[in-house]
């Protein structure tokens, strides 16, 4: 019998897997002896597909011999170029093709949906987010409060852990709601925490955010290409996320919002608005009242960039080959591989933060190694090892179920346990 922790178990595992001719759809980068690196960071940037280049050429192509007429004329046509990305985008995250739309980028979606969804009146004026959140969430949501002239050391209320504790629990959550009945706006939650890689149960979430009469937001940054939010079903009002992370689409590429069919006609909602968002049939007349298209698509202010849509146009195409089912499960074997061979390095010196049921998290373990500092990532970073630190203490390791294999997984654990030595 092979042992669990060794090469030949790995490889075997990648020979059983139905996923394994997909690694050969994407560039990995390789050192100089051409050895590829071990690559952990597509919850950062993803890896780049080989038919990224061809898309976009395919758009270069279209625009250098037809200029302007492309908007009609290109081979995928720029003008409805978005609506190309709605339908495999609305199934990795659940939804209806209406309720999704590809613009802008994270934080800004989040702004525009915060302009919809953040209603104040006399009692109701405040906002929950998890106390670990995303900088930029935490900054975008203080900005919001402000803009109502509400001050956020007031008005915002933290999701915390317990002492000593990293994880959050639900029933601190209705606690919180409870403490603050009838004051609570919005509850803006990280689908998967980026830090503790914990995968909230959205449902569970929306239901107490509506009982307590609060609309729920979700971001999808590290949820969307890497876990199964079922956006529509979840019921959560609206969401936002990006799409070079695990949807591999490149660096600053475009972001997505989920807005649910309940406000599809509402024309009377709040909302930013541009010449994108309004009615297709008529916004050529120009000099039209804005009417907004139903659905996500009437969020919409700008005309897009075409050749970033284009690289998204690319990598869905593999998400939508394989399908999110075929993902996960790969995904859970994965990451259930490497949390194996992590906690086989002792429990004494070394902790996953992480959920430890696979459906609470998707495939990212944050890994706390006792006394290390970031000296530690670096002498990964210098045997190839591409991993990030998280301050205080974490090694973020997100094996994909797309590119990475159980060798990478193997290698990764035997490096990570020489460069241990001495901690
Ligand atoms: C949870 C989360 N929110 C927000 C952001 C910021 O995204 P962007 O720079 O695309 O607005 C990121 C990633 O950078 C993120 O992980
Ligand atoms: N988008 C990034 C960038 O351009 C530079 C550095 C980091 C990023 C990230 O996406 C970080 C990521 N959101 C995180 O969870 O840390």
């Amino acid at each position: 019998m092979k042992l669990k922790n060794s090469l030949d178990f790995a490889r075997n595992l990648d020979r059983e897997d139905p996923l394994r001719r997909y690694r050969e759809k994407f560039h990995i980068p390789t050192d100089n002896n051409d050895m590829p690196w071990l690559y952990f960071c597509g919850n950062s940037l993803g890896l780049q597909p080989k038919s990224t280049a061809e898309n976009i050429q395919q758009e270069l192509k279209d625009w250098a011999n037809l200029g302007v007429e492309g908007h009609f004329e290109a081979k995928n046509p720029w003008m409805p170029y978005h609506e190309f990305l709605s339908d495999a985008m609305a199934k990795i995250v659940g939804a209806k093709p209406t309720e999704v739309v590809v613009m802008n980028t994270l934080t800004t979606n989040l702004h525009l949906a915060m302009v919809s969804f953040f209603e104040t009146n006399e009692n109701r004026t405040k906002i929950i987010i998890e106390s670990d959140a995303f900088p930029s969430d935490r900054y975008a949501v203080e900005s919001q409060l402000k803009f109502h002239n509400l001050n956020p050391d007031d008005h915002l209320l933290e999701w915390k852990p317990r002492e000593g504790e990293e994880l959050l629990n639900y029933e601190d959550l209705e606690s919180l709601l409870d403490d603050h009945k009838d004051e609570v706006s919005l509850l803006l939650i990280g689908g998967v925490n980026y830090y503790t890689g914990q995968f909230f149960d959205l449902k569970r979430i929306t239901e107490l955010g509506h009982k307590h009469g609060a609309k729920v937001g979700i971001d999808l940054a590290h949820g969307v290409g890497n876990i199964q939010p079922e956006l529509h079903a979840s019921n959560v009002d609206f969401a936002v996320w990006c799409t070079y992370k695990y949807l591999n689409s490149g660096p600053g590429s475009l972001g997505g919002l989920f807005v649910h069919e309940k406000y599809a006609k509402n024309k009377e909602l709040k909302r930013l608005t541009g010449w994108w968002g309004h009615n297709k049939d008529t916004r050529f007349n120009m000099r039209q009242p804005f009417d907004p298209i139903e659905g996500a698509e009437g969020w919409q202010l700008s005309n897009p960039p075409i050749l970033s849509m284009a690289a998204i146009k690319a990598s869905l195409a593999i998400f939508n080959e394989v399908g999110m089912v075929a993902i996960r499960k790969k995904s859970k074997d994965l990451t259930g591989y490497l949390e194996e061979l992590v906690l086989e390095l002792g429990e004494n010196v070394i902790r996953i933060i992480s959920p430890k049921n696979a459906e609470e998290r998707g495939c990212q373990l944050s890994i706390q190694v006792k006394n290390a500092n970031k000296e530690l990532h670096k002498k990964l970073s210098n045997r190839n090892v591409i991993t990030d630190w998280r301050e205080p203490d974490v090694i973020r390791v997100a094996p994909v179920p797309l590119y990475n294999s159980f060798e990478d997984v193997f290698r990764f654990v035997q490096i990570l346990k020489e460069e241990m030595n001495g901690y």
